[in-house]
């Protein structure tokens, strides 16, 4: 089996990295990452020992959303609703992970990539990349629940605006809108990083009891079941012949 996503535990500093692995799809995420990642996230719930966990990409890119072979155009509502709910799964589980969770984004990341990142507690953007939720422009709207999460990381007008109007942006806007928390330029991820050892100096049980105030500052019901309605939403929109044009219209662009 291939490793789509790379675990790699630092056990002096406590840390999880996990790596998506597939940087000649620009870290897509496919049915079968997923599955992987659905493992990986399940036994960081019962680990007592990781005080945090950084999500990143392996080459250029952090994450182009989801695989457009497999969440293809051609699937009817309900199986769009069944495979939107697996990832929808694994962001609500990384939501509400006990240690805190950062998502180190070493470049560009497009549509479900970025839900991924909004999963974490705390972004960081390597300072070239560019950065969109451009579900607008495919004829869908947001499909994991990161939209609902969205409008928890930054003001909600803002968040509105962003899905609507779809556009790409840069990493210093990012942090202008208080999405990322800060920008970089280190091309390799370092435990030592000055952004990284705030949090390796505090122990687990500090960290650990701030993820459990954060999570408990929000109404995780309420935010379940609006990521619950988004998925429902995505799925019939999935069906649309706007959606269908377009995930065809970017295989027709690749082939060019
Ligand atoms: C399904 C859930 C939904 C959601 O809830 O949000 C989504 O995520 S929908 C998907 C949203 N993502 C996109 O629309 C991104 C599509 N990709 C791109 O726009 C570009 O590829 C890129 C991400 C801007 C990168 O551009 P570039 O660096 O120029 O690389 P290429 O375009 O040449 O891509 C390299 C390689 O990767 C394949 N690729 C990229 N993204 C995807 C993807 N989302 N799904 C499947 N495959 C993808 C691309 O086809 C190329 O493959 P090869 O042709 O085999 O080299």
């Amino acid at each position: 089996m291939n490793n789509l996503v790379k675990v790699e535990n630092s056990k002096i500093e406590q840390t999880t990295i996990l790596t998506l692995n597939r940087p000649e799809k620009r870290n897509a995420i496919s049915i079968e990452l997923i599955n992987q990642l659905k493992v990986i996230i399940e036994k960081l719930h019962q680990d007592d020992e990781t005080k945090l966990v950084i999500i990143t990409g392996e080459g250029s890119a952090f994450c182009a959303g989801g695989d457009l072979n497999d969440f293809h155009g051609e699937i009817d509502q309900e199986k769009a609703h069944e495979l939107l709910s697996q990832m929808q799964e694994v962001l609500w589980q990384i939501t509400t992970l006990p240690m805190p969770t950062i998502a180190w984004m070493n470049g560009l990341a497009r549509g479900g990539g970025m839900e991924l990142a909004s999963a974490c507690d705390f972004r960081y953007v390597h300072e070239s990349g560019n950065y969109g939720f451009t579900q607008g422009k495919l004829g869908i709207s947001t499909g994991w629940g990161g939209g609902t999460l969205l409008y928890e990381r930054i003001h909600s007008q803002e968040a509105y605006y962003w899905l609507v109007s779809a556009d790409i942006r840069s990493a210093q806007v990012l942090k202008s809108i208080g999405f990322a928390q800060a920008t970089f330029s280190t091309h390799q991820l370092e435990l030592e990083h000055d952004l990284i050892k705030p949090f390796i100096s505090r122990s687990l049980t500090q960290l650990k009891h701030w993820k459990s105030q954060w999570l408990q500052n929000q109404d995780l019901q309420k935010l379940k079941t609006k990521m619950d309605a988004e998925v429902e939403a995505c799925s019939h929109m999935w069906v649309s012949d706007e959606h269908k044009e377009a995930v065809s219209n970017f295989f027709k662009r690749n082939k060019k």
